[in-house]
């Protein structure tokens, strides 16, 4: 669907800053250095998690000082919806994930079931150790029971966009973390 810039201004005029670009960018310093401390000697496959995980991918690995490779895969369950439904693989990675210590890259945990699907599926295939990354982490009560490997910042429990979150398929790639009432 497409939204008009009218519609996306009144979005955005409509919506709270909860983390303005500034502690975004000091998340994932952090983040950074939380993941070379872990796995900075371990040569990591890097793995994207389309499409929201593009912006705290680049993000991260422009801080990487380390060997690492990136490779990526689609999996999604929202779709442009601001409630999440059952996931839909789409692509997965190309590289063998054999033997790999993999560190997966998304943009928000939310109820959790993307990457614990996806965590599944490099187990399944073999991956050798798999890690989690996400930028934010949604509070609240619904998750669907794992554990995020690094965390840059929580966010409250209302529809969140920018850094690669999208609202309805648009501002991805606006800097800072906003908020808008309804959908979870
Ligand atoms: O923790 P969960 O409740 O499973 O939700 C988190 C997932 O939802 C979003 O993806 P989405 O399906 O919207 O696709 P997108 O990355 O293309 O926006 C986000 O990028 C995460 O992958
Ligand atoms: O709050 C959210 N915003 C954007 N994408 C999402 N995917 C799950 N929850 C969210």
């Amino acid at each position: 669907m497409h939204l008009s810039r009218e519609a996306l201004e009144a979005t955005l005029g409509g919506a709270e800053l909860i983390h303005d670009a500034a502690a975004v960018e000091a998340a994932y310093d952090r983040m950074a250095a939380e993941i070379r401390e872990r796995i900075g000697a371990s040569d990591p496959l890097v793995l994207c998690v389309m499409m929201g995980g593009l912006v705290p991918t680049a993000k991260l690995i422009a801080r990487f000082d380390f060997p690492y490779r990136l490779d990526y895969l689609h999996a999604t369950r929202y779709r442009g919806a601001t409630r999440g439904g059952e996931l839909h693989w789409l692509a997965e990675p190309t590289t063998p994930l054999a033997g790999e210590t993999v560190l997966v890259v998304d943009d928000i945990f939310d109820e959790g079931l993307t990457l614990r699907a996806i965590v599944e599926h490099c187990r399944t295939a073999g991956a050798a150790q798999v890690l989690t990354a996400v930028l934010v982490n949604k509070r609240h009560e619904r998750k669907h029971g794992m554990r995020v490997d690094f965390v840059g910042l929580d966010v409250p429990d209302r529809y969140v966009f920018g850094e690669g979150m999208d609202y309805q398929g648009y501002l991805r790639g606006l800097g800072g973390i906003r908020a808008i009432d309804g959908g979870h």
